[in-house]
C-alpha cells in the first residue's frame, strides 16, 4: 500500500535518510526503530509531505505523492508533543480533520463519537483538552489521527512523554485500536519493546539507512550484525572459531552446520542459557555444551528473576532457579547452552 523507494533527504551537506526502501500493507504495522537523530522521523515527514525529498519515490494506493501538499495526502499524524489546541475542547479537536476534509456537520459528529470510542474516551467531547491526564491527551490525539479515517496512520513516539504506567496501559491497548482501524500503520520509536510489541515488521534504522526490516521474531534470532543486536538488548556476543560445522566457543563445541569457516562473532540468546539442574560447577561434563561459572548476584527484571553469572571473562544472564537459597552470590554454577538458541553474525571472514 505504502512503497517508499530509495528515499534520500538532505539538510545541508548530511544526508538525515540514505536511500531508504520501505513498504507498509493494507492493515500491516510497521515500525521504525533506531537512535535519536538516525533519521527516523526525517522519514515519517516526508511520507506526510512536510519534508521535500533529494531523491526517491513514495506511492501510496499506486499514486505517487510527489506534489501533493500534506492535506492532500490520506494519512493520519501522531506526534509526542500531541499539539492538541488547548483552546478547544476534546470534539473540536477530534473533529478538527473531519472539518479541514470539508465533511458535513453530521459527518464530523459521527467521525469524532466513533474515533473517541476507539480511544475509550466515548462521550468526552465537551471535556477541556487542558483538564485531561497526559495519558488522556494521547489518547485524544489518538483519536485525532484516526478521525479523518486515514490510508496510512503515522505515529512519532507517541509514547514517549508518559511516564513508564501510562506508557504501559497505552502501549497494552493500541494493538486493538490499530486492529479497528484497520489502515496500515507507520510508527516511528527509539524503544525496542514498542517496536516488538507492536509491529507486524520493524525496520531498524541507523544514520539514514534500514538496517534490516523483519518480523520481531526473525529480527530478535538473526539480528544481521551486533548493531542491531546491541540495539535489541541481545548482547551476550563472544569470539568463535568455526571448523566442520562446529563453533569452537567457552561453551565448548556448538554445532553449526553449513557455517562458513574461519573466526566469528557467536550470539548467545538470552533464552539459551539455563542451570544445569543440581550442577555445581564441574558436573555435566557430558551434558552438551556447558560453561562453569559463579553467581555474581540477583537481578530483578519486571517479570522475573535472573542471576548473573560470571564466567569465562564475563557475565551472563540465566533465569534464577526458584527457592530463596537457589543462586546465592558465590555458588558455583554450571551454565547450559541451548544450542538451537545461538546466532552467528554473517560477518567478512566468518559469515555463515
Ligand atoms: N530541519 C533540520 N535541519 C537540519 N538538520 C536536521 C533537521 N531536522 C533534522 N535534522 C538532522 O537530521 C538527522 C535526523 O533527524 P531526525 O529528527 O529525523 O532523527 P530521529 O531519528 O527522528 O531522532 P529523534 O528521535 O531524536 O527525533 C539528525 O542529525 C538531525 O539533527
Amino acid at each position: 500500500m505504502l512503497r517508499v523507494h530509495d528515499v534520500r533527504i538532505r539538510y545541508a551537506d548530511r544526508l538525515a535518510v540514505d536511500g531508504v526502501d520501505l513498504t507498509v500493507g493494507d492493515g500491516e504495522v510497521v515500525a521504525v526503530l533506531g537512535p535519536s537523530g538516525c533519521g527516523k522521523s526525517t522519514l515519517l515527514r516526508a511520507v506526510a509531505g512536510l519534508e521535500p525529498l533529494d531523491d526517491g519515490t513514495i506511492v501510496l494506493d499506486g499514486h505517487d505523492l510527489a506534489g501533493r501538499r500534506p492535506d492532500q495526502r490520506p494519512v493520519g499524524l501522531m506526534f509526542q508533543d500531541h499539539a492538541l489546541f488547548p483552546h478547544r475542547d476534546v470534539g473540536d479537536n477530534v473533529g478538527f480533520g473531519p472539518r479541514m476534509q470539508g465533511l458535513p456537520a453530521d459527518v464530523v459528529t459521527a467521525r469524532t463519537r466513533e474515533a473517541l470510542a476507539l480511544v475509550e474516551l466515548a462521550g468526552a467531547e465537551r471535556r477541556e483538552v487542558t483538564e485531561l491526564s497526559g495519558g488522556e491527551q494521547q489518547r485524544v490525539a489518538l483519536a485525532r489521527a484516526v478521525a479523518v479515517h486515514p490510508r496510512l496512520l503515522m505515529l512519532d513516539e507517541p509514547l514517549g512523554s508518559l511516564d513508564r504506567a501510562l506508557r504501559d496501559q497505552l502501549l497494552a491497548q493500541l494493538p486493538e485500536v490499530f486492529g479497528r482501524v484497520g489502515c496500515g500503520v507507520l510508527y516511528v520509536t527509539h524503544d525496542q519493546d514498542e517496536a516488538l510489541t507492536l509491529a507486524d515488521r520493524v525496520a531498524v534504522m541507523r544514520a539514514g539507512r534500514l538496517l534490516q526490516v523483519a518480523e520481531p521474531p526473525v529480527l530478535w534470532s538473526q539480528p544481521v550484525d551486533e548493531f542491531v543486536a546491541g540495539f535489541l538488548g541481545l548482547d551476550q556476543v563472544v569470539d568463535v572459531r568455526v571448523a566442520d560445522g562446529r563453533a569452537d566457543s567457552p561453551f565448548g563445541p556448538v554445532p553449526l552446520p553449513g557455517a562458513r569457516e574461519g573466526a566469528g562473532r557467536l550470539l548467545v540468546l538470552p533464552d539459551a542459557l539455563d542451570l544445569l539442574p543440581g550442577g555445581g560447577a564441574g558436573s555435566g561434563a557430558h551434558e552438551g555444551p556447558g560453561l562453569d561459572g559463579v553467581v555474581v548476584r540477583r537481578r530483578f527484571a519486571a517479570d522475573r528473576t535472573l542471576l548473573v553469572v560470571a564466567a569465562a571473562g564475563r557475565t551472563w544472564e540465566v533465569p534464577a532457579p526458584r527457592g530463596e537459597r537457589a543462586g546465592r552470590p558465590g555458588t558455583p554454577v554450571r551454565l547450559r547452552l541451548d544450542p538451537t538458541r545461538v546466532h552467528l553474525f554473517a560477518g567478512r571472514a566468518s559469515g555463515g
